[in-house]
């Protein structure tokens, strides 16, 4: 099949070369004449485990990127993978995926036959019809065709091409039997008899999107919740989550406590949900309650600092800049908080990433940036860890190099030894 995916970021790019790999031909349309160029020069525009393998065998082959929308009426499906942020209230903005579903149309004004357009981006199940469908139909003529579907995508960063070629789950969300077969037709090369495939409307398949992500990050919450309730107890939050994972309707995973949530998603989604769900009058206590925990875990990982170390005018690390490790992305990152706390309370920083550092330097310009762990923690008076990167857990002789060495470690990563202040968030 030819395909087109608008939006070449972390999903865009990821669908679009997987795509090339299960053997479509597939244009990928940014208005980003950097990334795009990025793209027709064999490499990705973001860093992701396996990515630049995929688009380096198939860039100038099945895989082109333009920045024009001309390839779209050439093409049989289009997939719109446009980001979806946080208006101020944390409603969803559509203005992004809005002017792109306008363009799509428009350009399909050009083409007669049947055409499918499939919201990829996650979208609140209201503005389907509402803002995006009239946004496609404003710019078709009578001739074109256009069927609208949903496909919601539920890859992690740092695991994207993996998850996206071995889902749990395809969800189609169709109006019409046409469109459920051409679009489980694009993915028959994954389908085994094991996957299940979820038929069913485009609001249930953008509604079962908001779910998983909010079950997930509630999920993360109630463990971070009860850690804390273990850390006052004087327990070990690990052995307690450990022990609940044993039952199969808890399960073992999502229940690592310490800092919290971030990234481009959990935040956003939840908002996007909350501020949708009261939209209609319903208020949502349980997602609240889920983002108010999450908001105060960066404030408990500084004042478990502030128990061995007077911030004010002290050097001290921040091990982890990405919102989670393998990935460049700091979108939501709990460093971003736990950094402004850091600064709040007077504290010289010094930070270190293996890849999110140059990202970081946009948000926080005036902190000091190390090249190496071992660089940041040398001379400090505390580090509090962020970010779970493996390397960080081969730590050991590096904390002798700190002026005082007290490790708060928000992500279960560090060793508790002799020789350091250990001390974690729920544990
Ligand atoms: N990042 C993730 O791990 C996941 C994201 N999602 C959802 O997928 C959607 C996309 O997310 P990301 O890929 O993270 O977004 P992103 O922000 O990384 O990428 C969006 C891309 O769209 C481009 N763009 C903006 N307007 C355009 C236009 N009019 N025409 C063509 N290109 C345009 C931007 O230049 C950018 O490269 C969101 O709704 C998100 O919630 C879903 C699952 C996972
Ligand atoms: O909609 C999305 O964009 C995606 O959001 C999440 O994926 P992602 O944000 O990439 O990463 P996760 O592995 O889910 O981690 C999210 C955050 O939760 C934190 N987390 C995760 C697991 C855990 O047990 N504890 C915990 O604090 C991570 O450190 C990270 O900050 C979902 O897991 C994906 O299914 C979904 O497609």
């Amino acid at each position: 099949m030819h395909i087109t995916v608008i939006g070449s970021g972390y999903v865009g790019t990821t669908v679009s070369a997987c795509f090339a790999e299960m053997g479509h031909t597939v244009t990928a349309i940014d208005i980003d004449q950097g990334i795009v160029d990025t793209l027709n020069g064999g490499e990705a525009p973001i860093s992701e485990p396996g990515l630049d393998e995929l688009i380096a065998k198939h860039a100038g082959g099945r895989f082109t990127a333009s920045t024009s929308y001309d390839a779209v009426p050439e093409t049989d499906i289009t997939f719109l993978a446009i980001g979806t942020p946080s208006n101020a209230d944390g409603s969803i903005d559509l203005a992004g995926l809005e002017a792109a579903a306008k363009a799509t149309g428009e350009a399909l004004a050009q083409k007669s036959n049947r055409h499918l357009v499939v919201i990829k981006s996650t979208v609140t199940p209201p503005s389907i019809r509402a803002v995006l469908e009239p946004a496609i139909r404003s710019g078709s003529n009578d001739n074109a065709a256009i069927d609208i579907a949903t496909n919601p995508e539920f890859l992690r960063e740092g695991t994207a091409v993996s998850d996206f070629q071995d889902p749990d789950k395809l969800v189609v969300g169709t109006d019409s039997e046409w469109a459920t077969d051409r679009l489980t037709a694009v993915y028959e090369p994954l389908l085994d008899s094991e996957m299940p495939i979820v038929d069913t409307d485009p609001e249930t398949a953008a509604m079962i999107k908001y779910a998983n992500n909010a079950f997930l990050a509630s999920k993360i919450s109630l463990i971070n919740d009860l850690g804390n309730i273990c850390k006052e107890f004087g327990l070990d939050a690990y052995e307690v989550a450990d022990a609940i994972g044993l039952d199969d309707r808890i399960s073992e995973q999502f229940l690592r406590s310490g800092v919290g949530w971030g990234g481009s998603c959990f935040p956003k989604d939840v908002n996007a949900l909350i501020a949708a769900a009261k939209s209609e009058g319903y208020e949502p206590a349980m997602l609240e309650a889920a983002v108010t925990v999450n908001d105060r875990q960066p404030d408990r990982l500084v004042a478990a600092l502030q128990e061995h170390v007077d911030l004010e005018g002290a050097r001290i690390a921040v091990l982890g800049l990405a919102f989670k490790p393998d990935t460049d992305d700091i979108r939501n990152s709990r460093a971003i908080p736990v950094i402004d706390a850091l600064q709040a309370g007077g504290a010289d920083i010094v930070a270190y990433d293996p890849v999110a550092a140059e990202q970081m330097a946009d948000r926080f310009p005036d902190i000091e940036y190390a090249e190496t762990a071992a660089e940041a923690l040398t001379g400090a008076d505390g580090v509090a860890v962020v970010t779970d990167w493996e390397e960080f857990s081969e730590l050991d002789e590096e904390f002798n190099t700190m002026s005082t060495p007290v490790v708060v470690d928000g992500r279960r990563c560090i060793e508790r030894r002799d020789g350091i202040v250990y001390e974690g968030l729920t544990w």
